[in-house]
């Protein structure tokens, strides 16, 4: 190794990242992702092994973006938690490379790097797939992933009003509590689903909270939680009614009850109708599920890494910088 890698904390992280830069940078990287070519982004479907004794996964999500040579992988352990639990249900960290020699020049936290890209590329899907009037959001869950949502929706888009539900109410209290801008508190999720033109779906549900009867025709869901084979957040209804879209084919029919145990077809990655090669139904209702891609976690990274060379004092060196003076010294003897 050159020297140690740097540490980029969580305060960080969340100082240096922002959507006005994340967006577009995550736009183009799904583009090239559909696109399916190995000389542009290598991308293996993520590695999960299974914590069983805790109910819980470990994924190992490596992702190598050839042209921007971002080498990257993202370690991420998730779980079932009992409702009410206090042990977070996602932790993550992040590793940049150096693509040429292969050591790791920066480990960063994952928490905010998890929650702001997965909330950007909902926002990504809702822009391309909800309908042209879209004036009610509903939030089913009120955790990590549904304050990230929550910025980054009201941010982007203008909605008349914002709904939240959690089958603790007091959960979905707190979270209007945190966030910052109006949000109506529902007593039930059909209450918060009913004449909501975009919904996103949260939660650590293992069995559908989202029921096609509900769902106005034409609404846009972002579905985020129930990443694994056997969970679901969306009934069979809403699965068959609606036009599905992924962020990776591959990865959803290896991931997600939602697809595998209704099965439904997916329709088209997100990625298709940023390339124009697949058409954007936002007159029919749509699903995007999106399960979580390394190059989305690469993209992130190599953001935040390079703001924070920028901005961090002179005399300090980076793993990158060490080998480079090595190099140096030696072409000059
Ligand atoms: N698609 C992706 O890229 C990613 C997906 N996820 C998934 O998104 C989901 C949410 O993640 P976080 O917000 O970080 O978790 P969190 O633990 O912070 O929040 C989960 C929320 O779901 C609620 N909940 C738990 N069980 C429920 C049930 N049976 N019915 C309704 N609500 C329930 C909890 O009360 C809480 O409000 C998880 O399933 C997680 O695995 C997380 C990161 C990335
Ligand atoms: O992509 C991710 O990061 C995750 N996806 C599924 C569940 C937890 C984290």
């Amino acid at each position: 190794m050159a020297g140690l890698p740097a540490l980029i904390s969580k305060g960080d992280v969340a100082r240096l990242l922002l959507y006005k830069h994340l967006l577009p940078k995550l736009e183009v990287a799904l583009g090239q992702f559909s696109k399916h070519n190995t000389s542009e982004i290598i991308q293996p479907v993520r590695t999960v092994v299974p914590i069983a004794k805790h109910n819980g996964f470990l994924g190992l999500m490596p992702a190598y973006i050839v042209h921007e040579d971002i080498l990257c992988t993202k370690m991420v352990a998730f779980y079932g938690r009992e409702q009410g639990s206090t042990l977070p249900s996602t932790e993550a960290t992040v590793l940049l490379f150096d693509p040429e020699r292969g050591c790791v020049l920066v480990v960063m936290d994952g928490e905010v790097i998890t929650a702001m890209r997965t909330a950007a590329v909902s926002a990504i899907s809702a822009k391309l797939l909800m309908p042209a009037k879209a004036e009610i959001l509903c939030i089913l869950g009120s955790g990590h992933q549904a304050i990230s949502h929550y910025d980054v929706f009201t941010q982007t888009f203008a909605f008349k009003q914002v709904r939240v539900w959690n089958p603790r109410k007091e959960s979905a209290e707190r979270f209007a509590r945190t966030v910052q801008g109006p949000v109506t508190v529902c007593s039930s999720a059909k209450e918060a689903v009913e004449g909501a033109d975009v919904i996103i779906t949260v939660t650590g549900a293992s069995q559908p909270v989202l029921f096609g009867d509900w769902v106005k025709p034409g609404a846009h869901v972002a579905a985020v939680g129930a990443c694994t084979p056997d969970w679901r957040e969306l009934d069979d209804v809403l699965m068959k009614q609606a036009v599905v879209y992924a962020d990776s084919r591959e990865g959803a029919l290896k991931e997600s009850g939602d697809i595998i145990l209704s099965g439904a077809k997916v329709f088209a990655e997100i990625g298709e109708v940023i390339n124009g090669t697949a058409p954007a139904h936002r007159e029919k209702t749509t699903v995007f599920k999106s399960l979580g891609m390394g190059i989305q976690d690469a993209v992130s990274a190599k953001l935040v890494y390079d703001q924070w060379k920028s901005q961090r004092p002179a005399h300090k060196s980076t793993a990158e910088e060490s080998h480079q003076m090595k190099t140096l010294d030696k072409s000059q003897l």
